[in-house]
């Protein structure tokens, strides 16, 4: 370990301050650019010991669980509490604005669409069954340590309301010291508890969850790694004035904000289509949408997303007809053969993108494509291969529903 006085030059994309440094950039947490700070380094990570030149863009963290000063430690669930505003919308927005032009693309950057304190309705914790209880939070940057919580400033109220009831199901399926995981979305009609990787779900454990939640009350459902163990209402979400029950522990966008701003954008670009492709539909947040003024042919890969969509479309009114097809499209892309079929394509891939599925489509006629993507990376690479097939970038959005975080959400419109 060295100590040394470093300035933080830039923030990384994972929200680090770098500095310059002999042997390539040091990283330092909790930095801002233009700051002066004393470190202690290890390799090219570095960790303050004082401040002698603090930024104009410090603000004071909204969470006592934030940062080296952290309660319980540093909790890993934010990394940018530190920024201001300004600086942290530049921050997302410049993500974005990076990749595209290290892949020679010159489509300008809309200014970032905020999210707010208190609004992400889908939150994954790690959980731990100790001596002294159970430690429910987030885990430590880089570390397994569960940074215990008793608030959390980006999360919904009624998730924060409930952290007591939370611990008290996961103690109810907990056996042994072993952490897992605890996902919980705020639905309609009640809390969506799915854990995943409990190490066994024996009939004591069935009996405590099921005790547990018909002592409480606004839980919809509780699942174990996809198994549901008790259900007393449907979980259910509104997509665009369609109802969905999603499936245990299945992809829902982090805050329902996020998910109308990116819904606006798709269907503004979609306009009045009349054929549509949702490709990486999940339950149908795009689909269903769209299917008020569009025929829809909705593919996803997970078939418990694709009944739910299914399930939902055939019990709404005023949509036009929706059809459904369970396809892996990293191995079988629709083929610009079966693309003719659509005046429209909108993508929302995992992180991985959709590099196949994009050297389809940029060989067919399809007019109008939105491009929806958590990983501004892999859109870039994307975005290059369909405008090398002829398409022209009309619009590139940044989102953020992952406050604090460095994580970006993006959608992009093009046209052929
Ligand atoms: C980012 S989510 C988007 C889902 C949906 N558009 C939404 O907004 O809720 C990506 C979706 O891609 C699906 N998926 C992942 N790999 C896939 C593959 N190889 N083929 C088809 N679908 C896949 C996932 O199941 C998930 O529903």
């Amino acid at each position: 370990m060295s100590t040394e006085t470093v300035t933080i030059g830039r923030l990384g994309s994972g929200g680090d301050g770098i500095a310059p440094g002999p042997d390539g950039p040091i990283y330092v947490p909790f930095t801002l650019p233009g700051e002066t700070v004393a470190i202690a380094r290890v390799k090219n990570q570095g960790t303050v010991i004082s401040t002698s030149v603090a930024s104009a863009d410090r603000i004071a963290p909204a969470c006592h669980h934030f940062g080296p000063e952290g309660r319980n430690g540093t909790c890993g669930g934010c990394s940018l509490q530190h920024a201001s505003d300004t600086l942290y919308r530049e921050f997302k927005r410049g993500i974005v604005a990076d990749a595209l032009k290290a892949k020679g693309l010159s489509a300008t950057v809309a200014p970032l669409i905020p999210c707010a304190p208190g609004e992400r309705r889908r939150v994954v914790f790690t959980v731990r069954k100790t001596e002294k209880g159970m430690l429910l939070g987030f885990n430590q940057a880089g570390s397994h340590h569960i940074v215990d919580i008793d608030r959390c400033p980006v999360a919904s109220p009624g998730i924060v309301s409930r952290l007591d009831v939370l611990r008290a199901l996961a103690a109810a399926i907990a056996t042994d010291s072993q952490g897992f995981r605890l996902t919980v979305l705020e639905t309609l009609s009640g809390l969506d508890i799915a854990f995943e990787g409990v190490r066994k779900v024996g009939d004591k454990q069935r009996r405590a969850v099921t005790e547990c939640v018909l002592a409480l009350r606004g839980i919809a459902r509780v699942s174990s790694d996809a198994e549901v163990l008790i259900e007393p209402q449907k979980p259910q979400l509104d997509f665009g004035g369609v109802l969905v029950a999603p499936p245990p522990g299945g992809f829902t966008q982090a805050t329902k904000e996020a998910e109308d701003a990116m819904a606006a954008l798709v269907l503004g670009h979609v306009g009045k289509a009349k054929r549509v492709a949702d490709l990486f539909s999940g339950s149908g947040t795009f689909a269903l949408r769209m299917a008020r003024g569009a025929r829809v042919h909705a593919v996803e890969g997970d078939d418990r997303a694709l009944k739910a969509l299914d399930h939902a479309a055939r019990h709404a009114q005023g949509l036009k007809p929706v059809t459904v097809e369970k396809r892996d499209l990293f191995r079988r892309p629709l083929m610009a053969s079966e693309l003719k079929a659509f005046d429209a394509v909108v993508f929302d891939p995992p992180r991985a993108g959709a590099e196949d599925q994009c050297r389809e489509l940029a060989r067919s006629g399809v007019k109008k494509i939105a491009a929806v993507s958590c990983n501004p990376v892999t859109l870039a690479r994307d975005l290059a291969i369909l405008v090398a097939g002829g398409y022209r970038i009309t619009g590139v959005t940044p989102i953020d529903q992952f406050l604090w975080s460095p994580h970006v959400e993006a959608v992009a419109t093009l046209e052929k």
